[in-house]
């Protein structure tokens, strides 16, 4: 199974780029733009990657980013993520970075965007990716500093697939964004928002009635109120599904209580994938692979999974076409 799980052409459609920063990478960044880190060794970061929920990983995350101070950081940066991806047999994918956690650092947007872009042009000519970039703003920051992002980012508009919200969900409800997400969807950008991870149900009805979003990252919760799940298996809005991640921040004790086989018999459009691979433990390929163990799927579960990332992801219907031959291809010549 895992050969053809490697095999199978898988869309990354929920990735913090900066929750790729592997501590390998992140010692290097350290010595080349002369930052003290708060620990003597590659392992030390590694064995400080306890969490108790998803704000003790913020803080750790917003901490390890610190070392990206450069467009050449964030190159390579996104470049490191490109290779580990290409080998898991990843051939798209979404990256969403987080904009206001720079600026608070003094590093200007042109540099974050300038790097990744550069990364996504590089990795789709030498490692034959296709990537779409999502800008996402902290929800527990105020919504006026969120706008003042969007509108900065005038020059970059025609080049953001996305935008997303993420950061710390309880408290901080979708509706807090109405406004800059009318304001994007003003400018044709398509909308995204991390719903019922930590938060209620309530908070992905709200992300599709004020802010208008077309997909929903995480979303687990949704199972509290069976009303919504109806309306998003109706709607058919992808949830994109982090196993590995709920795992890691709590959200469910184990991958075996993972709700996965109640929302996939639910009917709904689910996809998989890794959110923050450095920190939870594995990547795309990883995610399939626990839930394989976990729940013991057939393969035809798995490209129905592979299959709706490859449907729902923000790519060219050319591009699409080529994937979606390329998996009927895999699952043919499987023997
Ligand atoms: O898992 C996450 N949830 C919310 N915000 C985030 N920012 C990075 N990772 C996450
Ligand atoms: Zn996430």
């Amino acid at each position: 199974m895992q050969e053809f799980l490697t095999r199978l052409p898988k869309a990354e459609l929920h990735l913090h780029i900066e929750g790729s920063l592997e501590p390998e990478l992140m010692f290097a960044l350290a010595k080349r733009n002369g930052i003290e880190l708060p620990y003597p060794s590659v392992d030390a970061v590694r064995a400080a990657y306890e969490f108790d929920n998803l704000q003790s990983f913020l803080d750790l995350y917003y901490q390890g980013m610190g070392v990206l101070c450069t467009a050449e950081d964030f190159y390579d940066l996104a470049m490191d993520y490109f290779h580990r991806a290409q080998g898991e047999g990843v051939r798209h994918v979404e990256l969403s970075f987080d904009p206001q956690a720079h600026l608070q650092r003094g590093v200007e947007l042109s540099i974050q965007v300038d790097g990744l872009m550069r990364a996504m042009r590089d990795a789709e000519r030498e490692l034959g990716l296709s990537t779409a970039l999502i800008l996402s703003f902290l929800r527990d920051c105020p919504a006026d500093e969120a706008m003042d992002v969007l509108e900065s980012a005038s020059p970059y508009w025609q080049m953001i697939d996305a935008v997303g919200l993420d950061s710390a969900e309880s408290g901080n409800p979708p509706g807090k964004f109405k406004a800059v997400f009318e304001r994007a969807k003003e400018l044709g950008i398509p909308r995204i928002a991390h719903a019922g991870e930590e938060g209620p149900a309530s908070y992905v009805r709200e992300a599709l009635d004020a802010l208008d979003v077309c997909r929903i990252d995480h979303g687990v919760r949704c199972l509290e109120d069976a009303e919504l799940v109806e309306i998003l298996r109706e709607r058919r809005i992808p949830l994109t599904v982090c196993p590995l991640s709920n795992v890691r921040l709590k959200v469910v004790e184990d991958m075996r209580d993972h709700p996965l086989p109640t929302l996939l018999n639910a009917g709904l459009v689910l996809t998989l994938n890794s959110d923050d691979p450095a920190y939870f433990g594995g990547g795309v390929l990883d995610n399939y692979l626990a839930c394989h163990q976990a729940f013991e799927w057939s393969r035809e579960t798995f490209v129905q999974l592979a299959r709706n990332a490859l449907n729902v992801g923000f790519m060219s219907e050319s591009r699409r076409n080529e994937l979606l031959a390329e998996l009927d291809d895999v699952v043919a010549n499987w023997t």
